[in-house]
């Protein structure tokens, strides 16, 4: 239940923030796929804690363990299950935490719910959960670029009341690994760390908004009805933690625009059917239509602040609370690459199923 994600590539996380450790369990991974940890190492350590100034300083080398599925270099076809140990726990951050919720975090409706909660850094809520779905990502990632060459790039495009500029062209991973905020343009980039540092030194915090964009998708990936493909990417960004909106191609600006403006004329380009603008961000009647893939999330303020809040105590008494432990001032910068991996973990479970359903059978 609820700890599962994907039909044909499919993925269970497993572990809390101040146990043992976290990590994935991957079932349905095609055999003979070359692969070496420090692959899955790269993505882990962009998502890491401690990783620069802006970010948590909780030091965890989030150093990865493949302890199935995996022989000779290859994957077997086997469940791959991935581990990564919890290192750096300071369980005693949290004590308050035991008897106080806090506002807009997880504790008060996992107490209600559960009876029980593991209060030591949010147990199952916290974003170290998505350690197993980076290490998932990255290997579904792997798949989508040997299959047809897909290359997702997500990006910090607003922080606050900060956002760039709308870019046409793709945003290299340089670009966008260049700045400690992940915002591919370098200007913008920087007013967004001062006010990281400037609301984290307040003990406060900020969200923002990350960008995804896919090309080298074929023309079918998706579904007509429920599980057409903007519905499940929704499904997947909704299921980060801090995630408070997503929209795809124009989104909520298209309410704006009149059916004549907003829709994107057909033009037959080089023997395909291509399409002159881009207002459905690549995803026509829940399906992929060849052009590029572009959806935006929302991610709220951090909701652990330094700063004395209002709240009520597991007994019912009111109560203030100021918290105290390791923070993300700004989730956006780490949320990056969790944006990626879920992407392709929804791409490549819809590449997997169109695959079976329209190309096994010879007639
Ligand atoms: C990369 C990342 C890092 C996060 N770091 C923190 C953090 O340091 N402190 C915190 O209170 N919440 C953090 N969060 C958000 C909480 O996990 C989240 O707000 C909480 O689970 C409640 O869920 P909700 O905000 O979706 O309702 C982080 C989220 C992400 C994606």
């Amino acid at each position: 239940m609820g700890n599962s994600f994907g039909t044909l590539f499919r993925i269970t996380t497993w572990g809390e923030s101040h146990g043992a450790g976290v990590g994935v369990v991957i079932d349905g991974c095609p055999p003979n796929l070359p692969l070496t940890a420090a692959e899955i190492q790269a993505e882990l350590d962009r998502r890491r804690p401690g990783q620069s100034a802006i970010v948590t300083p909780r030091k965890e080398a989030d150093a990865l363990e493949i302890l199935s599925g995996l022989y000779e270099g290859r994957t077997t076809g086997t469940p791959l299950s991935l581990l990564v140990r919890n290192t750096d726990q300071r369980p005693s951050s949290y004590d308050e935490m035991v008897e106080k919720f806090r506002p807009s975090h997880a504790d008060y409706t996992y107490q209600t719910k559960y009876g029980r909660r593991d209060p030591r850094g949010g147990g199952r809520s916290s974003a170290r959960e998505t350690i197993g779905r980076v290490a998932a990502g990255a290997i579904a990632k792997k798949i989508l670029s040997l299959t047809g060459g897909v290359e997702i790039r997500a990006y910090v495009a607003q922080v606050h009341d900060i956002a760039m500029a709308a870019r046409a062209d793709f945003p290299s991973l340089a670009e966008v690994e260049a700045t400690a905020v992940r915002c591919p343009d370098a200007a913008t980039a920087e007013r967004m760390i001062a006010r990281i540092k400037e609301v984290r030194s307040q003990g406060d915090s900020v969200g923002g908004v990350v960008e995804c964009r896919v090309r080298g998708l074929p023309v079918g990936l998706g579904e007509p009805v429920f599980d057409r493909l903007e519905a499940d990417l929704a499904k997947a960004m909704l299921s980060l933690p801090a995630s408070k909106g997503f929209e795809v191609g124009s989104g909520f600006g298209g309410v704006q625009l009149k059916g004549s403006e907003h829709n994107d004329p057909f033009v037959m380009r080089e023997g395909r059917v291509r399409t002159t603008s881009n207002r459905s961000g690549g995803v026509q009647g829940g399906i992929s239509n060849g052009e590029e893939l572009f959806f935006r999330t929302a991610f709220k303020p951090t909701a652990t602040i330094l700063q004395p809040q209002q709240t009520v105590t597991i007994r019912g008494e009111n109560t203030e609370l100021a918290a105290r432990g390791r923070h993300d001032p700004c989730v956006l910068p780490r949320a990056v690459p969790i944006v990626e991996a879920m992407a392709a973990l929804v791409l490549l479970d819809h590449w997997m199923r169109h695959s079976a359903q329209n190309r096994t059978f010879p007639f």
